[in-house]
């Protein structure tokens, strides 16, 4: 029998994880960059769950994807678990971002110097406004929409992040499509038509505010149920059943690795 390239083994564990388990391998892998960069060779499950707010049996979980089991006493060797976690996610190389819209948003994501780091240096800007064309935002000037296809073919820019009002955003988007953009994270609030090739998250912030909406609602519901039982059969004030430890999609702590890994992301 011929042997699983490394590769191929990748390729069949990461068809296997669930996109809620993805979005907490993101937030791990943040949380043991941080440890590596302090000199933190081994981390327990225990520390690690705790950093991400997730539990420990779904930490475990979620790491067995990647086939890392830990060692009983010793926990998980950091700097090899960022290795196979950026193997699984893909980020053993780098992802040219280009930014659309150069507005509010597009301004702070332009701005914003969390992304090189972390394997997706902005490298172009585009917008269609002639006061914003060639002055530099975050040091990167600003280039006219229509060469979207030019600029992201010369620069090999695989992710097109789309900050443009909802009109615009299709077009926007068939634009990077044609410059060979794979991956596209839409903040607009319009569902976007693209080949079955590329990959779009919709980032919706206001789908975000009513899920924790929800949550705020379903905990009050709780605590006067149980407080009114509580009535009922003598209750002495044991907290109520509100809010369970799940953020309400698919896993993790309140404040954790849920759906979303803390992104605000929402499938689209
Ligand atoms: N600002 C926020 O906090 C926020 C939050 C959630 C979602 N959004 C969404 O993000 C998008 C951008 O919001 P914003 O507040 O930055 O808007 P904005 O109006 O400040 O900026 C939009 C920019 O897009 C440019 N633009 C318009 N048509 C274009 C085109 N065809 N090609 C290239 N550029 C074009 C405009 O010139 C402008 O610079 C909107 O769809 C909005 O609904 C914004």
């Amino acid at each position: 029998m011929p042997a699983v390239s490394d590769a191929e083994d990748t390729a069949v564990r990461a068809k296997q994880i669930p996109e809620a388990a993805v979005a907490r391998l993101a937030v791990y892998l943040r949380i043991l960059s941080g440890l590596a960069e302090q000199g933190t060779t081994a981390v327990s499950s225990e520390e690690l769950s705790a950093a991400a707010g997730v539990n420990s049996a779904k930490l475990r979980k979620d790491l067995s994807y990647l086939g890392s089991y830990g060692t009983r006493g010793v926990g998980y060797e950091v700097q090899v678990l960022v290795s196979q976690i950026e193997r699984i996610l893909g980020l053993t190389r780098q992802h040219r971002v280009a930014v659309v819209g150069i507005g509010n948003l597009g301004h702070a994501l332009a701005n914003y110097g969390g992304f090189p780091g972390r394997g997706f240096p902005v490298e172009a800007l585009f917008d269609l406004d002639a006061d914003l064309i060639g002055v530099p935002v975050g040091g990167l000037p600003v280039s006219h929409m229509d060469d979207i296809p030019r600029v992201c073919s010369e620069r090999e820019i695989s992710v097109g992040i789309i900050a443009t009002p909802p009109t615009a955003a299709q077009s926007v988007c068939d634009r990077l499509v044609a410059g060979g953009v794979q991956c596209i994270l839409n903040f607009a609030p319009v569902v976007l038509q693209v080949p079955a090739h590329v990959e779009v998250r919709k980032v919706d912030l206001a789908v975000e505010l009513q899920i924790l909406s929800f949550h705020v609602a379903r905990r009050a519901d709780s605590a006067a149920s149980a407080g009114s039982a509580g009535e009922n059969q003598g209750n002495t004030g044991l907290p109520g059943t509100g809010g369970s430890a799940d953020n309400g999609s698919t896993g993790g702590g309140r404040n954790g690795a849920g759906t979303d890994g803390g992104l605000g992301m929402v499938v689209r």
